[in-house]
């Protein structure tokens, strides 16, 4: 995380010099890496020169360590800096199988100060690494950061949190939810806890519903491998939407040191129900049929290459939540996310319930208060009912609007700063990740039996007609 240095971390304490951080990246010929790893790493040491890192990649491809300075250098190209340069110089690439130890064995033989094993691999791939690293001497300060998803429900997310611990301790463990790291949220922390205008007002005494969608324009991308069979509740929902959630619920931490923070989180995501008990009631899946949407053709989901139509996959997922503490029973927080929708919609957005009496001049004019959070280009707005018009007491709904333009860091470089520098402020705690499973299994059993229909809507539209509008 960058900013100070967080008051109650426990790893990062221990640390006096700049340590050497060898980040060891399984699956590194992966489109993980390329799209997202390796151009966050090259924007981090661009900010942030003295960082002492060494870079080993690992696949199972052949490469030579200069094709693969290659690929490290391309995705450093639009944000290089002397430091990226250093590291793509001495980068090395290990073909290798994560899940063998004797591989395992050998790249950990050759590395510089503490490893941080990244695992941008398959959760199944992830799972077996880790098995297989119980026959491995890590060295001291081994750290392991596995992708989401984090099992596949509350029970394999205790395994691995199981397996995990049976390695390292909990505070060399990140897994990684690159939402955490999304400037956005750290927006919401800063308008929502340093002041005063809001703070007093967070609350569902007037707070009506809160609503978090993330509508992505975006259709498969051929992912199908990771994507079929596991939809869009799992793969958004389920992790990043949940963490916002949290974010938005939870009781305001003393500091942001990452044990105040994460235990804060831990709290409100155990106080986290489905609304009203109910799955079949309070959940709703799609699925896109052809069109057009982000200025791409695309086909229905069902015939997209290597969707199986059995896994019977959503790609809109919509749920409605409870968090069951006095400050938020009975605000319905509804979580939407899905692929190949139009418009975008990428935001948090908190309602205001109406006042419990405006002048009668005013009656009939008067809109509630929205506060809105906006992803990606950050921006934020407030509606406020204001004086507009010919006569005294004429209003006018009007958006103030702050856009704070794009973040100075990608959401995966705040979430690789805090990896390598030993900050664990912005990686899921094990309890969070079980319980993010244990908010949502519900849903995913009850679809599982068919109790909820499968809608349908047209690539490039706003989802299902029939669906009910959410506030915008
Ligand atoms: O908009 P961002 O930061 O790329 O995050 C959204 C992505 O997050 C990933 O974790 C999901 O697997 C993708 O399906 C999704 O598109």
């Amino acid at each position: 995380m960058t900013g100070p240095a967080s008051d109650n971390t426990s790893s990062a304490d221990d640390q006096t010099s700049p340590q050497v951080t060898t980040l060891i990246i399984f699956g590194a010929t992966g489109d993980l890496t390329k799209r997202l790893l390796l151009p966050a790493l090259g924007q981090l040491l661009g900010l942030e020169p003295d960082l002492n890192v060494r870079l080993i990649g690992v696949g199972r491809h052949d490469l030579t360590d200069d094709q693969w300075r290659d690929k490290v250098r391309e995705a450093f190209a639009d944000e290089r800096s002397d430091a990226g340069d250093r590291v793509a110089e001495q980068t090395v690439y290990r073909r290798g199988d994560p899940t063998d130890a004797d591989d395992l064995r050998s790249v950990l033989s050759d590395i510089d100060g503490r490893p941080v094993l990244y695992f941008a691999v398959p959760p199944s791939v992830t799972r077996k690494a880790c098995e297989a690293l119980r026959d491995v001497d890590l060295p001291p300060g081994t750290t392991l950061a596995p992708e989401k998803p984090f099992g596949s429900d509350q029970k394999s997310a205790r395994e691995l949190n199981e397996l995990l611990l049976e390695l390292v301790p909990e505070n060399q463990i990140y897994r990684v939810d690159h939402f955490l790291g999304q400037s956005v949220l750290l927006d919401l922390l800063g308008v929502r806890l340093a002041n005063r205008v809001f703070e007093p007002v967070w609350s569902g005494t007037h707070i009506e519903s809160v609503v978090i969608r993330y509508d992505e324009s975006l259709g498969l991308e051929g992912r199908a491998g990771y994507y079929d069979g596991v939809g869009a509740l799992q793969d958004m929902i389920q992790s990043h939407l949940l963490q916002l959630v949290a974010v938005v619920a939870m009781e305001p931490p003393a500091t942001l040191g990452e044990r105040d923070l994460r235990d804060a989180i831990g709290a409100a995501l155990r106080a986290v129900h489905i609304w009203d008990d109910d799955a079949v009631a309070s959940s709703r899946r799609a699925r896109y049929t052809a069109g057009e949407a982000g200025g791409e053709q695309l086909p229905n989901y069902v015939d997209e290459d290597g969707v199986d139509a059995s896994n019977n996959t959503e790609t809109l997922a919509e749920a409605t939540f409870e968090v069951r503490t006095n400050r938020w029973q009975g605000v319905p927080f509804t979580l939407r996310s899905g692929k190949a929708l139009d418009p975008e919609a990428k935001e948090i957005v908190l309602t205001f319930r109406p006042l419990r009496h405006v002048p009668e001049q005013f009656e009939d004019q008067v809109e509630p208060n929205v506060l809105r959070f906006t992803f990606g280009h950050d921006a934020m707005s407030v509606r406020l009912n204001v004086h507009r018009g010919s006569h005294p007491f004429a209003l006018k709904t009007v958006d103030l609007d702050a856009d704070f333009g794009n973040a100075s860091m990608r959401a995966y470089a705040e979430v690789l700063s805090g990896i390598i520098k030993g900050d664990e402020t912005l990686a899921v705690r094990g309890d969070a990740a079980e319980e993010c499973w244990r908010i949502v299994d519900p849903i995913v059993d009850a679809w599982r039996a068919n109790k909820v229909p499968i809608d349908g809507y047209a690539a490039g539209s706003a989802g299902p007609d029939a669906w009910p509008t959410l506030p915008l």
